[in-house]
């Protein structure tokens, strides 16, 4: 549904137009801007509190910075709707996120505005940079290259390295850190405190004042701009701030804190900023879901509440097919408290993402035994090997496509050194609407080469909480990972009785003929689906659910192999070294012939949509699988390989 823009946005198509309004329209322009996200996202999806808490800075950098000449670089972009409303899509942004549709995260190849693609958090400093050096080397010297980081994001490793690197080179970059003391979930950790006791310390107000009194000095001081506030820094900043501000002793220029919703400051604040040159932070404090009073008290909630009644704040339920069982995370959720309740060992980690992946219920179970640690899931993941090397169990949940940041620490700090730590990979598998930055794609493939590793991933809710329990039994020799996708289950019974699951076995979910498909996690229930047509239609595949693609069941396979001649895989997962590149090795290993068709993610970047709708874009869903039953079942290939 396209809603229609207020009197000034519509008139606004560009940043060149939203640059013939005078100052003292702005304050419209933003309300009408804000007014126009509560609406689409009320209807379409998505992320939501972040975009109004910037809607302030968004047209203010469109309206000071020459863009997109001068770079503006988006952290994680879940916050960037206004940005791509003022830049020539707000007559697509009611696609936004939907399959086909525009994506909701900035990305180069949809606009010129959008300077850097992103997703994950943390990378804008340092992309920033990267271009401001670009920018010397090239000897453009007018050119303002932008990093609008959130505090959330600024825990995370890569945006330190990004400031330590930033400090020392001479480029041209302005840091906006826009500080609304929130992540997903309250942000967590010693810089929190630092930033809350800078926004509110005295010194630092008063500090502040005398910064904005230079300021707005500068613009006046012409070409001896730059040599006039350096004397003015060393006479009034006094070596005492100098040394207890954290940018500033890394060599970046600290401005602020100041209000990031005063549209009038704001924009004079930028264009005084414009014409220092050298690293530069400036701290914006803002307000999460500002101008929408339920986000406003609900911050958490309301980061990506889904599709919501706008007037009475009321969230519909998924759109999704009436789910038959729980959240895969709140199976996870709950079961780490029942197994923590028995095993005193036990302990959780998330970076960042305790709602997310429900390790929030363990929070406040348990509060002294599970960890956020912000957005650091490298940090989290040889955190984890620590607490495993002094004989504690720990349970490390990140989300699959996360995961790839740690991969080092994955081998380096827990695989090399036998650690039992157990990774639980949540959204696994295509994400969703999300899109290409957040799918589960790679980690069956990115793990199963690592020795010492135990991979595995359930069918159902009943297998999860096995695995879990199973996991936690005793040290398996090394890591013992589990993936389960985003989204509901499909058993309304989950919580059954715990039952020790053999490593390395795999199960007959039904027996048959003619074909045999080998199916690893979740998607199996989407074989199981495909059958129950297929039987009605005279076929009879067999169905076995691989549960473990390291170690393999390799006495399942060698019973499948010596019956079969046909065999389909199916993941949600990339294919090349996934789990049907396991089933194919094991096949010529062991010198069996047959024809396998392996069904998974394809060498290629899947955009967003819903899940179902990029199951059946990878050609793996139920319609898929029975596609590809019939037609091996009909071509009667005896060897050699398909698809
Ligand atoms: C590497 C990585 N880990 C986790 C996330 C999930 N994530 C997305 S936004 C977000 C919170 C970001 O907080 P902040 O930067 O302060 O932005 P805000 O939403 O407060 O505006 C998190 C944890 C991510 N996108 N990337
Ligand atoms: C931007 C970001 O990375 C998160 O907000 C992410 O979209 C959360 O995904 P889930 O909704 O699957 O928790
Ligand atoms: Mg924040």
């Amino acid at each position: 549904m396209e809603e229609k823009a207020g009197k000034l946005l519509s008139q606004i198509n560009l940043p060149s137009d939203l640059k013939q309004f005078k100052e003292e329209d702005l304050v419209e322009v933003c309300k009408e801007l804000r007014q126009y996200i509560i609406d689409m996202v009320s209807v379409n999806g998505g992320h939501f509190a972040s975009s109004l808490g910037v809607v302030e800075l968004t047209v203010a950098l469109h309206y000071v910075m020459n863009t997109p000449y001068d770079r503006l670089v988006w952290d994680v972009g879940h916050q960037a709707y206004g940005h791509k409303i003022l830049t020539g899509r707000r007559d697509v942004f009611h696609t936004n996120r939907i399959y086909k549709g525009i994506s909701g995260f900035p990305k180069r190849s949809e606009s010129e505005y959008d300077t850097f693609g992103v997703g994950h958090s943390s990378t804008s400093i340092s992309a920033a940079l990267g271009m401001a050096v670009a920018s010397h080397l090239k000897g453009e010297t007018n050119r303002q290259h932008v990093a609008i980081i959130g505090d959330g994001s600024m825990t995370a490793g890569m945006a330190f390295e990004a400031l330590n690197h930033g400090g020392i080179a001479k480029s041209n970059l302005l840091v906006i850190l826009n500080d609304n003391c929130m992540s997903i979930d309250p942000n967590v950790g010693a810089l929190k405190d630092y930033l809350t006791n800078i926004t509110t310390s005295k010194t630092y107000n008063k500090f502040r004042d005398d910064v904005s009194a230079v300021l707005s000095k500068i613009s006046e001081l012409g070409p001896n701009a730059h040599q006039i506030v350096k004397t003015i820094e060393k006479t009034i900043k006094g070596s005492l701030l100098n040394k207890s501000n954290f940018f500033e002793a890394l060599n970046f220029r600290y401005f602020g804190p100041i209000d990031g919703h005063d549209i009038n400051h704001l924009t004079k604040v930028l264009k005084d900023l414009r014409d220092i040159p050298g690293p530069k932070l400036l701290h914006c404090v803002t307000v999460k879901g500002k101008g929408y009073t339920l986000a406003e008290k609900d911050q958490t909630k309301w980061h990506s509440p889904g599709l919501f009644n706008k007037i009475t704040g009321e969230i519909k339920k998924s759109s999704q097919s009436i789910p038959q069982g729980p959240k895969y995370q709140d199976v996870f959720g709950n079961t780490i408290v029942e197994l923590a309740e028995k095993n005193e060992k036990i302990l959780g980690i998330t970076p960042a993402m305790p709602s997310g992946c429900s390790l929030n219920i363990m929070m406040k179970a348990m509060p002294d035994r599970a960890f956020d640690v912000g957005i650091a899931e490298q940090h989290a993941v040889t955190f984890s090997a620590g607490l495993a090397a002094e004989g504690y169990v720990p349970f490390c949940n990140i989300y699959s496509s996360f995961m790839q940041r740690a991969y080092d620490q994955v081998i380096h700090d827990v695989a090399l050194q036998k650690l039992p730590v157990i990774f639980c990979l949540d959204r696994a598998g295509v994400a969703g609407a999300d899109g290409a930055t957040h799918h589960g794609a790679y980690d069956l493939a990115y793990f199963r080469c690592i020795p010492n590793m135990i991979v595995s991933a359930p069918m159902n809710e009943e297998e999860l909480r096995n695995l879990m329990y199973t996991a936690q039994l005793k040290d398996h020799g090394g890591p013992f990972s589990i993936r389960y996708p985003r989204g509901n289950g499909v058993m309304p019974d989950w919580k059954r009785p715990f039952k020790e699951i053999e490593i390395g076995k795999g199960r007959t979910v039904s027996e048959g003929e003619d074909v045999a498909i080998l199916s690893i996690g979740t998607i199996g229930n989407e074989v199981s689906k495909a059958l129950t047509v297929l039987n009605e239609e005279g076929y009879h595949p067999a169905h076995y659910d691989l549960r473990f693609v390291k170690p393999l069941d390799e006495a399942l396979l060698h019973q499948v192999f010596s019956k079969f001649k046909n065999v389909i895989t199916v993941e949600d997962g990339c294919l090349q070294g996934g789990a049907g590149s396991a089933v194919l090795e094991f096949m010529i290993d062991n010198n069996y012939q047959a024809a396998i068709k392996r069904l998974g993610i394809p060498d290629a970047i899947i955009e967003h949509g819903e899940q179902a709708e990029l199951w059946a874009e990878c050609g793996y869903d139920a319609k898929a699988i029975e596609m590809a039953v019939k037609e091996m079942s009909v071509a009667k290939i005896t060897k050699g390989l398909v698809g």
